[in-house]
């Protein structure tokens, strides 16, 4: 219910109090329609003020009473003469009347709004103020113009004053006065008023009798408001009561809010609490857990210990009840046993007797055996003597043998030839062998006969059309001093070049080429494959000659050997173990005043084990692969040369050598038609200086086959040559290992091949001499 509405119920209401003391039925109306308009509200207002100021002091009786009193009396008094006004003027008092009374319930609006919005302002006041505005308005209603001078308003005024009641009209007078209205205005409506009461006092007199309802009405209203105000009071009273039952209620709340949020307080902490006391109790629980699984393990060892330690137990009463039986048996033994000792110790006694007896004769016998070690020392000694000078005349036999057998060795080379001359034949590749008219016709003698005769003979033979178209079928035999076919594995070939190496040992120099066409196995020959199986003549003669030179050591003989690797490419030296990737020095061939050839700047690497050696010749191939990038196909155009130096020396013998064993793998030896030179500028030179370095050998070979002493010698046409000149003379140990292609492509080439080896095979060098011996 909105507050308009609130203030609207009271009016429905107050005819039901008016009604008892209505006097007539026909003024009534008129009287009852009227004051309750400003009178209940006043007194609502009151009890609404006081409802409403929960706080403000409850207004004084006084002020109250005085205030509905002071409306109701002046209100109750206007509203007749008011009221008949309209009666009388017809329309126009209508609205005069209802000015006032819609003036007052708009005050009463207001009021209750200032009230409601001043809260705890004072009453009797607030009061005072409508009221004064009320009358203000009843009069500003008349003097404003709106309506003629002697209006309802005005009439009011003077129906107040004209009524005799002077006090009230001066009492009226003088509350305006004091309220702010002007005393000559309050004067002047005095005045018109006196006149306006005597012109009406005859009907003043009619209405008496309406006058006394009206009191008693009035007085009714009094008691009406005495319960009223004693209601008020005693509301005002439970107002109080509640007041300070409400702050209490609001101190038990504050209270109650304070213990709830310490007890949310308390309730967290305690949560927490029960928490970290969980995962305490959690955490020992574990450990718990941990310490009962602990236990248990304990006790199961425990257990199992036990058991062990019952059957121990029960082992040991067995012992005991065993050793109880032997103790028994023990004693009665021991019994018998001092039966026998004392038996014994008479037997002692007679043994003591002869013990003696014995010692006597023991040192007799003791003087005896010095005097025999005595003379058997004296013929140790001479035995030894003996011994020692029969081994030192055998360690000379040896020795003689040692340097017999050098000497017969040496002259089984020698008769071999200082230049021998083997062939290879390789076996056809895995791409190659599919095809068998692919392979050239090769046949080779008899194995047997060759072992007798120690020539072995090869048969290539060549199949050529005529002009006719007639097939020419053409037999080559050549003869060598070796020849291995296809399927002879690398160490069936240096079974026989073993020898040949061995002799570096004895001084002599030693010079091994593999000759033929690119592609025919002399590197193979050389160098072989990387396991022990494939180990060419380089690593084989390499651990050979340690192996004999350790054997030597015995016979006195100490070796120092050093490693050299050089490649001869277009007639220019380049160092295979020098530094950096590829070689950048010019190295240049000098002979010392002894005639034996040194290179300027090379290498030489000291070997004091045969695995060096494969550590060498890795890093001779990884500088000639570097070469080989930078020059395709380099390394078939180039010759290589191992040198392996070796001096030896002979404190026992006073002996001393110095050779050198040379492993050439020499470059391929392919015509210039065949290699494809012809397109190529730097393959023709190539080809041009692998031409003259071999015809250049082919030549030294030749002139040291005339066997001419002094004769000239062309070592110098090549740095090869001249590289080789000390291992080529007359000095020197050569053998060609002639390396030939099974396939008939190459025929025209292995034919070339074998006949130089043959032209090479067939020169006899002059008498073989050792190198730098003593
Ligand atoms: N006796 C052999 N047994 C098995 N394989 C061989 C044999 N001889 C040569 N070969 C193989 O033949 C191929 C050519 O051999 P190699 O490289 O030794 O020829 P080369 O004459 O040294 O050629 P280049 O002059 O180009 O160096 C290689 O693959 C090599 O492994």
């Amino acid at each position: 219910m909105s507050e308009d509405q609130e203030n609207v119920a009271p009016m429905s209401r107050l005819p039901r109090l008016a009604s008892p003391a209505k006097p007539s039925s026909s003024s009534i109306p008129t009287l009852t329609a009227i004051p309750p308009g400003p009178l209940l509200p006043s007194s609502i207002a009151n009890k609404r003020k006081t409802a409403s100021s929960p706080i403000g002091p409850p207004p004084t009786k006084r002020s109250v009473s005085g205030g509905a009193l002071g409306v109701s009396t002046s209100g109750v008094k206007k509203q007749p003469s008011t009221g008949f006004i309209p009666t009388a003027a017809g329309k126009p008092a209508v609205g005069g009347v209802s000015r006032p009374g819609s003036s007052l319930a708009a005050s009463t609006t207001r009021r209750t709004a200032s009230t409601d919005s001043a809260g705890s302002a004072s009453s009797s006041t607030s009061i005072g103020t409508a009221r004064n505005r009320s009358a203000t308005t009843a009069g500003a209603g008349g003097v404003g113009g709106r309506r003629p001078p002697v209006s309802a308003s005005a009439g009011a005024s003077s129906t107040r004053v004209g009524s005799g009641l002077s006090r009230n009209t001066m009492t009226s007078g003088a509350r305006a006065t004091s309220r702010g209205v002007s005393p000559g205005l309050a004067a002047n409506n005095g005045r018109t008023a006196i006149g306006a009461g005597m012109a009406s006092a005859a009907q003043f007199k009619s209405h008496d009798g309406r006058i006394e309802n009206v009191e008693k009405m009035v007085g009714g209203f009094k008691e009406l408001l005495e319960r009223e105000q004693a209601k008020i009071s005693s509301l005002q009273m439970s107002q109080v009561d509640l007041q300070t039952l409400l702050q209490s209620t609001q101190n038990t709340e504050r209270e109650a809010r304070r213990d709830l949020s310490s007890a949310s307080e308390e309730l967290a902490a305690l949560r927490s609490s029960h928490a970290r006391e969980v995962d305490d109790l959690e955490r020992t629980i574990a450990r718990k857990d941990r310490e009962k699984r602990g236990l248990e393990e304990e006790l199961r060892d425990s257990r199992d210990e036990l058991s062990r330690e019952r059957e121990t137990v029960r082992e040991l009463k067995q012992t005991l009840a065993q050793q109880s039986t032997q103790h028994l048996t023990l004693s009665a033994q021991l019994a018998a046993s001092q039966t026998q000792l004392t038996m014994l110790q008479a037997e002692v006694e007679r043994a003591t007797l002869s013990v003696s007896s014995m010692k006597a004769e023991l040192h007799m016998a003791q003087d005896r055996a010095k005097a025999a070690e005595d003379r058997a020392e004296e013929i140790i000694k001479r035995a030894k003597m003996d011994a020692d000078q029969r081994i030192a005349e055998i360690e000379e036999e040896l020795r003689a043998a040692e340097t017999i057998r050098r000497k017969l060795h040496n002259q089984v080379q020698e008769l071999k030839g200082n230049i021998r001359v083997f062939a290879r034949v390789r076996p056809a590749l895995a791409h190659e062998s599919g095809d068998p008219e692919a392979l050239a016709d090769i046949a080779y003698g008899d194995e047997r006969l060759a072992q007798e005769t120690g020539q072995s003979q090869i048969v290539v033979t060549s199949r050529t059309e005529s002009a006719t178209g007639q097939q020419r079928e053409q037999i080559n035999n050549f003869t060598f001093d070796k020849i291995f076919a296809p399927n002879a594995g690398q160490k069936e070939v240096f079974e026989e070049i073993s020898m040949l190496a061995q002799s570096v040992l004895d001084g002599y120099n030693v010079c091994i080429f593999a000759y033929g066409q690119t592609g025919s196995g002399k590197s193979w020959t050389m160098e072989g494959g990387q396991n022990d199986q494939d180990a060419g003549m380089i690593p084989r003669a390499i651990e050979m000659i340690f192996a004999v030179s350790n054997g030597l050591r015995d016979r006195g003989w100490k070796y120092q050997m050093e490693g050299q690797f050089l490649e001869v490419y277009n007639e220019v030296i380049n160092d295979l173990l020098g530094n950096g990737q590829f070689d950048t020095k010019k190295h240049e061939i000098k002979f010392d005043k002894d005639g034996k050839v040194t290179v300027t700047d090379a290498v030489s690497i000291p070997l004091s084990n045969p695995r060096q050696v494969s550590t060498l010749l890795e890093r001779a191939r990884s500088r000639r692969a570097v070469a080989a990038t930078l020059m395709n196909e380099r390394s078939s155009r180039s010759h290589s040369v191992f040198t392996l130096k070796v001096r030896g020396e002979n404190p026992l013998t006073n002996e001393r050598c110095e050779a050198s064993l040379n492993l050439v793998d020499l470059a391929g030896s392919e015509r210039l038609e065949k290699s494809g030179a012809g397109e190529n500028k730097d393959r023709l030179k190539e080809t041009i200086n692998i031409n003259k370095s071999l015809s250049a050998l082919a030549d030294v070979i030749g002139a040291l086959g005339q066997g001419r002493e002094g004769g000239h010698v062309p070592y110098r046409n090549s740095t090869l040559t001249r590289l080789l000149q000390t291992s080529l003379s007359g000095s020197s140990k050569t053998l060609m290992m002639c390396n030939l292609s099974p396939l008939s492509a190459h025929l025209g080439e292995t034919l070339c091949s074998l006949r130089f080896a043959t032209k090479v095979n067939t020169t006899q060098v002059g008498q073989v001499k050792k190198a730098g011996s003593k």
